[in-house]
Protein backbone atom coordinates (compact mmCIF):
# COMPACT_ATOMS: atom_id res chain seq x y z
CA UNK A 1 0.00 0.00 0.00
CA UNK A 2 2.80 2.52 0.94
CA UNK A 3 4.21 1.72 -2.36
CA UNK A 4 1.69 2.09 -4.25
CA UNK A 5 1.37 5.59 -2.75
CA UNK A 6 5.08 5.92 -3.04
CA UNK A 7 5.64 5.55 -6.73
CA UNK A 8 1.73 7.13 -7.22
CA UNK A 9 3.58 10.32 -5.97
CA UNK A 10 6.23 9.93 -7.63
CA UNK A 11 4.55 9.60 -11.17
CA UNK A 12 2.64 12.57 -9.89
CA UNK A 13 5.73 13.91 -8.92
CA UNK A 14 7.73 13.91 -12.51
CA UNK A 15 4.42 14.92 -14.84
CA UNK A 16 4.52 17.81 -12.52
CA UNK A 17 7.98 18.27 -13.13
CA UNK A 18 7.59 17.66 -17.00
CA UNK A 19 4.75 19.92 -17.29
CA UNK A 20 7.27 22.77 -15.51
CA UNK A 21 9.65 22.54 -18.01
CA UNK A 22 6.76 22.06 -20.70
CA UNK A 23 5.56 25.42 -19.70
CA UNK A 24 8.77 27.25 -19.17
CA UNK A 25 9.97 27.04 -22.60
CA UNK A 26 6.96 27.55 -24.29
CA UNK A 27 6.84 31.16 -21.98
CA UNK A 28 10.30 32.02 -23.01
CA UNK A 29 8.69 32.42 -26.91
CA UNK A 30 8.50 36.29 -26.89
CA UNK A 31 11.75 37.01 -24.33
CA UNK A 32 13.49 34.95 -27.02
CA UNK A 33 11.94 37.34 -29.95
CA UNK A 34 12.66 40.50 -28.13
CA UNK A 35 9.24 40.97 -27.29
CA UNK A 36 8.14 42.35 -23.91
CA UNK A 37 5.72 39.68 -21.94
CA UNK A 38 5.05 40.86 -18.47
CA UNK A 39 5.98 38.10 -15.59
CA UNK A 40 3.44 35.99 -13.41
CA UNK A 41 2.71 33.32 -16.18
CA UNK A 42 1.20 30.29 -14.51
CA UNK A 43 1.70 26.21 -15.24
CA UNK A 44 -1.13 25.97 -17.88
CA UNK A 45 -3.49 28.53 -17.69
CA UNK A 46 -0.30 30.77 -18.42
CA UNK A 47 -1.79 34.87 -18.09
CA UNK A 48 -5.26 33.21 -18.32
CA UNK A 49 -6.47 32.35 -15.35
CA UNK A 50 -8.60 34.97 -14.70
CA UNK A 51 -10.47 34.61 -17.57
CA UNK A 52 -10.35 30.54 -17.61
CA UNK A 53 -11.71 30.51 -13.98
CA UNK A 54 -14.50 32.68 -15.13
CA UNK A 55 -13.39 35.61 -12.37
CA UNK A 56 -12.99 38.37 -15.51
CA UNK A 57 -14.34 38.95 -18.89
CA UNK A 58 -11.65 38.26 -21.62
CA UNK A 59 -12.17 42.27 -22.96
CA UNK A 60 -11.39 43.35 -19.36
CA UNK A 61 -8.31 40.61 -19.29
CA UNK A 62 -6.76 42.72 -22.56
CA UNK A 63 -7.49 45.89 -20.70
CA UNK A 64 -5.73 45.38 -17.93
CA UNK A 65 -2.66 44.56 -19.66
CA UNK A 66 -3.42 47.59 -22.44
CA UNK A 67 -3.64 49.97 -18.81
CA UNK A 68 -0.84 48.77 -17.13
CA UNK A 69 2.13 48.53 -20.18
CA UNK A 70 3.35 51.01 -21.56
CA UNK A 71 4.79 49.20 -24.69
CA UNK A 72 3.55 49.17 -28.67
CA UNK A 73 2.85 45.45 -28.45
CA UNK A 74 2.64 43.05 -25.75
CA UNK A 75 3.53 39.57 -25.47
CA UNK A 76 1.49 36.84 -23.59
CA UNK A 77 0.45 33.48 -23.38
CA UNK A 78 -3.30 31.61 -23.06
CA UNK A 79 -2.42 27.56 -22.18
CA UNK A 80 1.02 27.88 -23.23
CA UNK A 81 0.14 29.30 -26.83
CA UNK A 82 2.00 32.83 -27.63
CA UNK A 83 -0.81 36.05 -28.53
CA UNK A 84 0.68 39.37 -28.99
CA UNK A 85 -2.17 42.37 -27.86
CA UNK A 86 -1.83 45.15 -29.96
CA UNK A 87 -1.62 48.73 -28.42
CA UNK A 88 -0.55 51.20 -31.20
CA UNK A 89 -3.05 52.57 -32.51
CA UNK A 90 -0.47 53.12 -35.41
CA UNK A 91 0.59 49.42 -35.57
CA UNK A 92 -3.21 48.48 -35.47
CA UNK A 93 -4.07 50.45 -38.23
CA UNK A 94 -1.31 48.45 -40.03
CA UNK A 95 -2.71 45.02 -38.76
CA UNK A 96 -6.20 45.42 -39.73
CA UNK A 97 -6.19 47.82 -42.54
CA UNK A 98 -3.06 48.80 -44.68
CA UNK A 99 -1.36 44.58 -44.38
CA UNK A 100 -4.87 43.12 -44.20
CA UNK A 101 -3.48 40.24 -46.43
CA UNK A 102 -1.29 39.38 -43.67
CA UNK A 103 -4.49 39.36 -41.03
CA UNK A 104 -6.94 38.30 -43.06
CA UNK A 105 -8.23 35.31 -40.83
CA UNK A 106 -9.54 35.17 -37.22
CA UNK A 107 -8.22 32.73 -34.78
CA UNK A 108 -11.68 31.24 -33.35
CA UNK A 109 -12.96 28.22 -35.02
CA UNK A 110 -16.27 26.95 -34.95
CA UNK A 111 -16.31 24.14 -32.94
CA UNK A 112 -16.39 20.30 -33.24
CA UNK A 113 -18.54 19.15 -34.80
CA UNK A 114 -21.37 21.25 -35.78
CA UNK A 115 -23.20 21.37 -39.49
CA UNK A 116 -23.47 24.77 -40.31
CA UNK A 117 -20.96 26.70 -38.22
CA UNK A 118 -18.35 25.89 -40.48
CA UNK A 119 -20.63 28.11 -43.45
CA UNK A 120 -20.49 30.81 -41.18
CA UNK A 121 -18.52 33.99 -42.70
CA UNK A 122 -16.98 35.00 -38.79
CA UNK A 123 -14.94 31.58 -38.46
CA UNK A 124 -14.19 31.52 -42.32
CA UNK A 125 -10.96 31.70 -43.68
CA UNK A 126 -8.64 33.12 -46.43
CA UNK A 127 -10.47 32.97 -50.21
CA UNK A 128 -13.58 30.31 -48.39
CA UNK A 129 -13.99 34.12 -46.21
CA UNK A 130 -13.19 36.31 -49.57
CA UNK A 131 -15.56 34.92 -51.55
CA UNK A 132 -18.75 34.70 -49.42
CA UNK A 133 -18.11 38.24 -48.00
CA UNK A 134 -18.11 39.49 -52.02
CA UNK A 135 -21.53 37.31 -52.11
CA UNK A 136 -23.32 38.30 -49.32
CA UNK A 137 -22.40 41.90 -49.50
CA UNK A 138 -24.99 42.48 -52.18
CA UNK A 139 -27.83 41.07 -49.63
CA UNK A 140 -26.96 44.37 -47.32
CA UNK A 141 -26.88 47.46 -49.21
CA UNK A 142 -29.15 50.66 -48.42
CA UNK A 143 -31.31 49.78 -51.12
CA UNK A 144 -31.90 46.16 -49.88
CA UNK A 145 -32.08 47.60 -46.33
CA UNK A 146 -34.87 50.64 -47.49
CA UNK A 147 -37.19 47.42 -49.40
CA UNK A 148 -36.63 45.61 -45.91
CA UNK A 149 -37.56 48.59 -43.19
CA UNK A 150 -41.20 47.80 -43.33
CA UNK A 151 -40.56 44.90 -41.69
CA UNK A 152 -38.46 46.67 -38.96
CA UNK A 153 -41.22 49.28 -38.67
CA UNK A 154 -43.89 46.34 -38.25
CA UNK A 155 -41.48 44.88 -35.27
CA UNK A 156 -41.55 48.50 -33.45
CA UNK A 157 -44.90 48.74 -33.24
CA UNK A 158 -45.24 45.20 -31.58
CA UNK A 159 -42.55 46.55 -29.34
CA UNK A 160 -44.33 49.48 -28.73
CA UNK A 161 -47.66 47.85 -27.66
CA UNK A 162 -45.64 45.18 -26.00
CA UNK A 163 -44.63 47.81 -23.65
CA UNK A 164 -47.91 49.56 -23.04
CA UNK A 165 -49.02 46.70 -22.22
CA UNK A 166 -46.14 46.29 -19.67
CA UNK A 167 -45.47 49.87 -18.24
CA UNK A 168 -42.83 48.59 -15.23
CA UNK A 169 -39.25 47.66 -14.26
CA UNK A 170 -38.39 45.64 -17.32
CA UNK A 171 -35.00 43.81 -17.98
CA UNK A 172 -34.14 45.76 -21.09
CA UNK A 173 -32.02 43.56 -22.74
CA UNK A 174 -34.22 40.99 -23.30
CA UNK A 175 -37.36 42.95 -23.59
CA UNK A 176 -34.76 44.56 -26.23
CA UNK A 177 -33.61 40.90 -27.84
CA UNK A 178 -37.68 40.61 -28.09
CA UNK A 179 -37.36 43.39 -31.16
CA UNK A 180 -34.19 42.60 -32.99
CA UNK A 181 -35.44 38.79 -32.66
CA UNK A 182 -38.11 39.49 -34.73
CA UNK A 183 -36.49 42.26 -36.85
CA UNK A 184 -33.58 39.64 -37.79
CA UNK A 185 -36.06 36.19 -37.87
CA UNK A 186 -38.24 38.50 -40.67
CA UNK A 187 -35.29 39.55 -42.61
CA UNK A 188 -33.08 36.58 -42.10
CA UNK A 189 -35.41 33.80 -42.10
CA UNK A 190 -38.31 35.02 -43.53
CA UNK A 191 -40.67 33.92 -40.64
CA UNK A 192 -42.38 36.14 -38.44
CA UNK A 193 -41.63 34.68 -34.90
CA UNK A 194 -44.43 36.83 -32.40
CA UNK A 195 -40.92 37.28 -29.72
CA UNK A 196 -43.96 39.48 -27.96
CA UNK A 197 -46.35 37.11 -27.60
CA UNK A 198 -45.31 34.90 -25.54
CA UNK A 199 -43.23 34.99 -22.67
CA UNK A 200 -41.77 31.23 -22.92
CA UNK A 201 -42.48 30.20 -26.16
CA UNK A 202 -39.86 27.62 -28.21
CA UNK A 203 -38.72 30.31 -30.11
CA UNK A 204 -37.72 32.97 -27.52
CA UNK A 205 -36.43 29.81 -25.29
CA UNK A 206 -33.92 28.82 -28.12
CA UNK A 207 -32.90 31.98 -28.57
CA UNK A 208 -31.97 32.71 -24.77
CA UNK A 209 -29.77 29.62 -24.61
CA UNK A 210 -27.80 30.81 -27.86
CA UNK A 211 -26.21 33.49 -25.94
CA UNK A 212 -27.75 33.35 -22.51
CA UNK A 213 -25.11 32.75 -19.65
CA UNK A 214 -24.32 29.40 -19.29
CA UNK A 215 -20.95 27.41 -18.37
CA UNK A 216 -21.18 25.58 -21.56
CA UNK A 217 -21.24 28.71 -23.71
CA UNK A 218 -18.36 29.85 -21.41
CA UNK A 219 -16.51 26.61 -21.59
CA UNK A 220 -17.10 25.74 -25.56
CA UNK A 221 -16.65 29.69 -26.85
CA UNK A 222 -13.11 30.16 -24.76
CA UNK A 223 -11.95 27.11 -26.43
CA UNK A 224 -12.95 28.21 -29.97
CA UNK A 225 -11.48 31.76 -29.23
CA UNK A 226 -8.53 30.91 -27.21
CA UNK A 227 -7.34 27.48 -27.85
CA UNK A 228 -8.35 26.07 -31.18
CA UNK A 229 -6.38 23.95 -31.47
CA UNK A 230 -7.68 21.48 -28.76
CA UNK A 231 -11.28 21.82 -30.65
CA UNK A 232 -10.24 19.17 -32.73
CA UNK A 233 -9.94 16.40 -30.06
CA UNK A 234 -12.46 18.07 -27.18
CA UNK A 235 -15.01 18.92 -29.95
CA UNK A 236 -17.36 21.64 -28.13
CA UNK A 237 -19.66 23.23 -29.82
CA UNK A 238 -19.48 26.82 -30.32
CA UNK A 239 -23.51 26.67 -30.24
CA UNK A 240 -25.23 24.60 -28.40
CA UNK A 241 -26.46 21.98 -31.47
CA UNK A 242 -29.68 21.23 -30.56
CA UNK A 243 -30.31 25.22 -30.37
CA UNK A 244 -28.63 25.31 -33.85
CA UNK A 245 -30.53 22.44 -35.79
CA UNK A 246 -33.72 23.83 -33.93
CA UNK A 247 -33.30 27.59 -35.84
CA UNK A 248 -32.34 25.92 -39.10
CA UNK A 249 -34.85 24.16 -39.23
CA UNK A 250 -37.31 26.85 -38.83
CA UNK A 251 -35.00 28.37 -41.92
CA UNK A 252 -34.55 25.12 -44.36
CA UNK A 253 -38.55 24.95 -43.61
CA UNK A 254 -39.49 28.31 -44.55
CA UNK A 255 -36.85 28.60 -47.72
CA UNK A 256 -38.98 25.33 -48.72
CA UNK A 257 -42.20 27.17 -48.51
CA UNK A 258 -40.67 29.98 -50.44
CA UNK A 259 -40.19 27.71 -53.50
CA UNK A 260 -44.06 26.86 -53.95
CA UNK A 261 -44.90 30.80 -53.87
CA UNK A 262 -43.99 33.22 -56.35
CA UNK A 263 -45.30 35.94 -53.84
CA UNK A 264 -42.05 39.04 -53.36
CA UNK A 265 -41.16 39.05 -49.75
CA UNK A 266 -37.97 42.00 -49.89
CA UNK A 267 -36.11 40.18 -47.38
CA UNK A 268 -32.79 38.43 -47.04
CA UNK A 269 -34.14 34.94 -48.54
CA UNK A 270 -35.50 36.73 -51.77
CA UNK A 271 -32.17 38.94 -51.83
CA UNK A 272 -29.99 35.59 -51.88
CA UNK A 273 -32.42 33.81 -54.03
CA UNK A 274 -32.48 36.17 -56.07
CA UNK A 275 -27.94 36.37 -55.87
CA UNK A 276 -28.57 32.46 -56.52
CA UNK A 277 -30.22 32.74 -59.68
CA UNK A 278 -28.35 35.31 -61.42
CA UNK A 279 -24.92 34.80 -60.38
CA UNK A 280 -24.84 31.39 -61.14
CA UNK A 281 -23.75 31.42 -57.12
CA UNK A 282 -23.44 27.57 -56.17
CA UNK A 283 -24.61 27.60 -52.93
CA UNK A 284 -26.36 24.40 -51.84
CA UNK A 285 -29.10 24.56 -48.84
CA UNK A 286 -26.93 24.11 -46.34
CA UNK A 287 -24.54 27.14 -47.04
CA UNK A 288 -27.57 28.89 -47.66
CA UNK A 289 -28.75 28.27 -43.96
CA UNK A 290 -24.97 29.06 -42.65
CA UNK A 291 -25.29 32.31 -44.20
CA UNK A 292 -29.04 33.01 -42.48
CA UNK A 293 -28.22 31.49 -39.51
CA UNK A 294 -24.50 33.99 -39.29
CA UNK A 295 -26.60 36.78 -39.76
CA UNK A 296 -29.24 36.08 -37.38
CA UNK A 297 -26.70 35.74 -34.86
CA UNK A 298 -24.09 37.68 -35.86
CA UNK A 299 -26.99 40.07 -35.73
CA UNK A 300 -29.30 39.95 -32.52
CA UNK A 301 -27.24 39.68 -29.69
CA UNK A 302 -24.99 42.48 -30.49
CA UNK A 303 -27.54 44.85 -31.84
CA UNK A 304 -29.64 44.14 -28.47
CA UNK A 305 -26.31 45.08 -26.74
CA UNK A 306 -26.09 49.16 -28.17
CA UNK A 307 -29.66 49.27 -27.53
CA UNK A 308 -30.25 48.39 -24.08
CA UNK A 309 -27.09 50.06 -22.99
CA UNK A 310 -28.34 53.33 -24.48
CA UNK A 311 -31.45 52.80 -22.85
CA UNK A 312 -29.22 52.82 -19.87
CA UNK A 313 -27.41 55.32 -20.79
CA UNK A 314 -30.58 57.54 -20.83
CA UNK A 315 -31.94 56.24 -17.44
CA UNK A 316 -28.88 57.09 -15.68
CA UNK A 317 -28.64 60.85 -17.57
CA UNK A 318 -32.19 62.14 -17.93
CA UNK A 319 -31.06 65.50 -19.74
CA UNK A 320 -29.31 63.46 -22.49
CA UNK A 321 -32.69 61.24 -22.86
CA UNK A 322 -34.60 64.11 -23.22
CA UNK A 323 -32.03 65.72 -26.02
CA UNK A 324 -32.56 62.91 -27.72
CA UNK A 325 -36.52 62.87 -27.34
CA UNK A 326 -36.88 66.39 -28.54
CA UNK A 327 -34.36 65.98 -31.68
CA UNK A 328 -36.26 62.57 -32.28
CA UNK A 329 -39.87 64.35 -32.41
CA UNK A 330 -38.57 67.19 -34.43
CA UNK A 331 -37.41 64.45 -36.99
CA UNK A 332 -40.99 62.59 -36.52
CA UNK A 333 -42.68 66.42 -37.61
CA UNK A 334 -40.57 66.79 -40.44
CA UNK A 335 -40.45 63.43 -42.16
CA UNK A 336 -44.24 62.84 -41.17
CA UNK A 337 -42.94 59.37 -39.61
CA UNK A 338 -39.69 57.82 -38.70
CA UNK A 339 -39.01 56.70 -41.91
CA UNK A 340 -35.98 55.60 -43.98
CA UNK A 341 -35.04 58.83 -44.54
CA UNK A 342 -35.95 60.17 -40.73
CA UNK A 343 -33.19 57.91 -39.33
CA UNK A 344 -30.46 59.30 -41.26
CA UNK A 345 -30.68 62.56 -40.22
CA UNK A 346 -30.38 61.77 -36.07
CA UNK A 347 -27.26 63.82 -35.65
CA UNK A 348 -27.69 63.86 -31.68
CA UNK A 349 -28.52 60.08 -31.12
CA UNK A 350 -25.68 58.61 -33.55
CA UNK A 351 -23.54 60.89 -31.05
CA UNK A 352 -25.41 58.50 -28.02
CA UNK A 353 -25.37 55.61 -29.63
CA UNK A 354 -21.10 56.26 -30.51
CA UNK A 355 -20.66 57.12 -26.86
CA UNK A 356 -22.87 54.23 -25.50
CA UNK A 357 -20.90 51.50 -27.63
CA UNK A 358 -17.70 53.30 -26.45
CA UNK A 359 -18.19 52.48 -23.00
CA UNK A 360 -19.96 49.58 -23.67
CA UNK A 361 -19.13 47.81 -27.17
CA UNK A 362 -20.95 45.26 -27.84
CA UNK A 363 -17.88 43.29 -28.78
CA UNK A 364 -15.29 44.67 -26.32
CA UNK A 365 -12.35 43.22 -28.57
CA UNK A 366 -11.50 41.55 -31.83
CA UNK A 367 -8.70 39.19 -32.98
CA UNK A 368 -6.65 38.37 -35.76
CA UNK A 369 -3.89 35.33 -36.90
CA UNK A 370 -0.99 36.37 -38.82
CA UNK A 371 -1.14 34.12 -41.90
CA UNK A 372 2.30 35.26 -43.16
CA UNK A 373 5.75 36.16 -41.45
CA UNK A 374 5.33 39.72 -40.43
CA UNK A 375 7.65 42.47 -39.80
CA UNK A 376 6.48 45.36 -37.63
CA UNK A 377 7.09 48.49 -39.69
CA UNK A 378 10.06 50.56 -38.10
CA UNK A 379 11.60 46.91 -36.16
CA UNK A 380 13.51 44.12 -36.38
CA UNK A 381 10.74 42.01 -34.75
CA UNK A 382 9.35 39.61 -37.02
CA UNK A 383 5.51 38.45 -35.97
CA UNK A 384 5.69 34.10 -36.68
CA UNK A 385 3.11 32.57 -39.36
CA UNK A 386 0.21 31.51 -36.99
CA UNK A 387 1.05 34.00 -34.10
CA UNK A 388 -2.54 35.00 -32.74
CA UNK A 389 -3.24 39.01 -32.56
CA UNK A 390 -5.61 40.55 -29.72
CA UNK A 391 -7.10 43.40 -30.15
CA UNK A 392 -8.51 45.69 -26.98
CA UNK A 393 -11.06 47.32 -28.12
CA UNK A 394 -12.14 48.39 -24.32
CA UNK A 395 -8.78 49.09 -23.71
CA UNK A 396 -8.59 52.05 -26.98
CA UNK A 397 -11.91 53.41 -25.93
CA UNK A 398 -11.07 54.20 -22.39
CA UNK A 399 -7.66 54.81 -22.79
CA UNK A 400 -7.88 58.76 -22.06
CA UNK A 401 -5.23 59.76 -24.98
CA UNK A 402 -8.04 59.20 -26.77
CA UNK A 403 -10.75 60.26 -24.77
CA UNK A 404 -10.41 62.41 -21.70
CA UNK A 405 -12.60 61.86 -18.47
CA UNK A 406 -13.31 57.92 -20.35
CA UNK A 407 -15.90 56.85 -17.62
CA UNK A 408 -18.09 60.13 -18.23
CA UNK A 409 -21.01 59.46 -20.67
CA UNK A 410 -20.40 62.08 -22.61
CA UNK A 411 -21.82 62.26 -26.39
CA UNK A 412 -20.20 65.02 -27.72
CA UNK A 413 -17.14 63.84 -28.04
CA UNK A 414 -18.78 62.47 -30.99
CA UNK A 415 -19.73 65.81 -31.78
CA UNK A 416 -17.31 66.20 -34.45
CA UNK A 417 -15.76 63.02 -36.85
CA UNK A 418 -13.24 60.93 -34.71
CA UNK A 419 -9.26 61.85 -36.90
CA UNK A 420 -8.02 58.47 -37.14
CA UNK A 421 -5.95 59.12 -40.28
CA UNK A 422 -2.65 57.87 -38.16
CA UNK A 423 -4.24 55.20 -36.33
CA UNK A 424 -6.86 53.36 -35.17
CA UNK A 425 -8.64 53.76 -31.92
CA UNK A 426 -12.50 53.61 -31.96
CA UNK A 427 -13.97 50.28 -32.94
CA UNK A 428 -16.99 49.05 -32.29
CA UNK A 429 -17.94 47.57 -35.78
CA UNK A 430 -13.68 46.43 -36.00
CA UNK A 431 -12.37 47.50 -39.27
CA UNK A 432 -10.71 47.12 -42.46
CA UNK A 433 -12.15 44.52 -44.87
CA UNK A 434 -12.90 42.20 -41.95
CA UNK A 435 -15.12 44.81 -40.51
CA UNK A 436 -18.80 44.22 -39.34
CA UNK A 437 -20.96 43.22 -42.49
CA UNK A 438 -23.70 44.36 -41.05
CA UNK A 439 -23.23 47.43 -39.70
CA UNK A 440 -25.95 49.68 -41.55
CA UNK A 441 -28.27 47.43 -40.19
CA UNK A 442 -27.69 47.05 -37.16
CA UNK A 443 -27.38 51.18 -36.76
CA UNK A 444 -30.57 51.47 -38.39
CA UNK A 445 -32.57 48.66 -36.45
CA UNK A 446 -30.85 50.52 -32.95
CA UNK A 447 -32.12 54.15 -33.70
CA UNK A 448 -35.21 52.96 -34.74
CA UNK A 449 -35.98 51.11 -31.66
CA UNK A 450 -34.33 53.95 -29.63
CA UNK A 451 -36.78 56.48 -31.30
CA UNK A 452 -39.91 54.47 -30.94
CA UNK A 453 -39.28 54.10 -27.07
CA UNK A 454 -38.55 57.78 -25.98
CA UNK A 455 -40.81 59.35 -28.03
CA UNK A 456 -43.40 56.78 -26.36
CA UNK A 457 -41.96 56.14 -22.99
CA UNK A 458 -39.90 58.01 -20.08
CA UNK A 459 -36.52 55.33 -18.87
CA UNK A 460 -35.82 55.75 -15.53
CA UNK A 461 -33.16 54.08 -13.48
CA UNK A 462 -34.58 51.84 -10.34
CA UNK A 463 -33.81 50.50 -7.20
CA UNK A 464 -32.28 47.53 -9.50
CA UNK A 465 -30.63 48.80 -11.90
CA UNK A 466 -26.74 48.16 -11.54
CA UNK A 467 -24.17 51.19 -11.11
CA UNK A 468 -21.77 50.44 -12.49
CA UNK A 469 -22.47 47.86 -14.50
CA UNK A 470 -19.82 44.69 -14.09
CA UNK A 471 -19.73 42.71 -16.78
CA UNK A 472 -20.64 39.03 -16.96
CA UNK A 473 -17.16 36.75 -17.46
CA UNK A 474 -19.01 33.55 -18.75
CA UNK A 475 -20.03 35.65 -21.95
CA UNK A 476 -18.16 36.92 -24.48
CA UNK A 477 -20.52 39.21 -25.65
CA UNK A 478 -20.38 42.72 -23.36
CA UNK A 479 -23.18 41.98 -20.88
CA UNK A 480 -24.21 43.13 -17.57
CA UNK A 481 -24.31 40.45 -15.35
CA UNK A 482 -27.62 41.58 -13.65
CA UNK A 483 -28.87 42.09 -16.77
CA UNK A 484 -30.45 45.99 -17.10
CA UNK A 485 -33.54 46.16 -15.26
CA UNK A 486 -34.76 50.13 -15.89
CA UNK A 487 -38.80 51.76 -15.53
CA UNK A 488 -40.67 52.11 -18.49
CA UNK A 489 -43.09 54.72 -18.18
CA UNK A 490 -45.80 55.94 -20.52
CA UNK A 491 -44.77 59.66 -21.72
CA UNK A 492 -47.68 62.01 -21.01
C1 LIG B 1 -24.92 47.21 -33.19
C2 LIG B 1 -24.86 46.09 -33.82
C3 LIG B 1 -23.58 45.37 -34.19
C4 LIG B 1 -22.31 45.48 -33.68
C5 LIG B 1 -21.83 46.40 -32.56
C6 LIG B 1 -21.47 44.55 -34.41
C7 LIG B 1 -20.11 44.38 -34.19
C8 LIG B 1 -19.31 43.52 -34.92
C9 LIG B 1 -17.89 43.38 -34.73
C10 LIG B 1 -17.06 44.13 -33.70
C11 LIG B 1 -17.46 42.46 -35.62
C12 LIG B 1 -16.01 41.99 -35.79
C13 LIG B 1 -15.34 42.93 -36.79
C14 LIG B 1 -13.85 42.75 -36.93
O1 LIG B 1 -13.32 41.68 -36.59
O2 LIG B 1 -13.18 43.70 -37.41
C15 LIG B 1 -18.58 42.01 -36.39
C16 LIG B 1 -18.52 41.07 -37.41
C17 LIG B 1 -19.61 40.70 -38.16
N1 LIG B 1 -20.89 41.19 -38.05
FE1 LIG B 1 -21.55 42.61 -36.77
N2 LIG B 1 -22.25 43.90 -35.33
C18 LIG B 1 -23.53 44.37 -35.24
C19 LIG B 1 -24.61 44.00 -36.01
C20 LIG B 1 -24.57 43.10 -37.05
C21 LIG B 1 -25.69 42.75 -37.89
C22 LIG B 1 -27.11 43.32 -37.77
C23 LIG B 1 -25.24 41.81 -38.78
C24 LIG B 1 -25.98 41.10 -39.89
C25 LIG B 1 -26.89 41.63 -40.63
C26 LIG B 1 -23.82 41.59 -38.51
C27 LIG B 1 -23.03 40.74 -39.22
C28 LIG B 1 -21.67 40.55 -38.98
C29 LIG B 1 -20.87 39.61 -39.75
C30 LIG B 1 -21.36 38.71 -40.88
C31 LIG B 1 -19.56 39.70 -39.23
C32 LIG B 1 -18.35 38.91 -39.69
C33 LIG B 1 -17.71 39.67 -40.86
C34 LIG B 1 -16.54 38.95 -41.50
O3 LIG B 1 -15.93 38.08 -40.86
O4 LIG B 1 -16.22 39.27 -42.65
N3 LIG B 1 -23.46 42.39 -37.46
N4 LIG B 1 -19.71 42.68 -35.96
Amino acid sequence: MMLTFALAGFAFFLAFCALHFYFSYKHKYWQKRGVYSPGGAKLFFSHFADVALMRTTSAEWMKKFYDQIDRDYIGVYIFGDPYLIIKNSSLLKSVLIKDFNYFMDRNVTPGGHERYSPYMMFFQKGSTWKVNRQRITPALTSGKLRSMFPLFVESSQEMVNYLERNQTVLEARDMVARYTTDVISKTAFGINPHSFDGENSKFTVNRRALFGFSWRNAFAQSLCFFKPDWVPILKPNFFDPLVMDYFSDIFLASLEARTTKNKAYSDLIDVVKELRKNNDIQMDDRQFCGHALQIFMAGFETTSGAISFTLYAFALYPHIQETARREAEELKEKYGGFTYEALHDTPYLDMCINESMRIYPPLAFLERKCIENYRIPGTDCVIEKDTAILIPTLGFHMDEKYFPEPEKFDPERFRNRLDQSSGLYYLPFGEGPRNCLGERMGRLSVKLALVSIITNFEVTKCSKTPVPVVFEPRSFLTQSNVGIPIKFAKLR
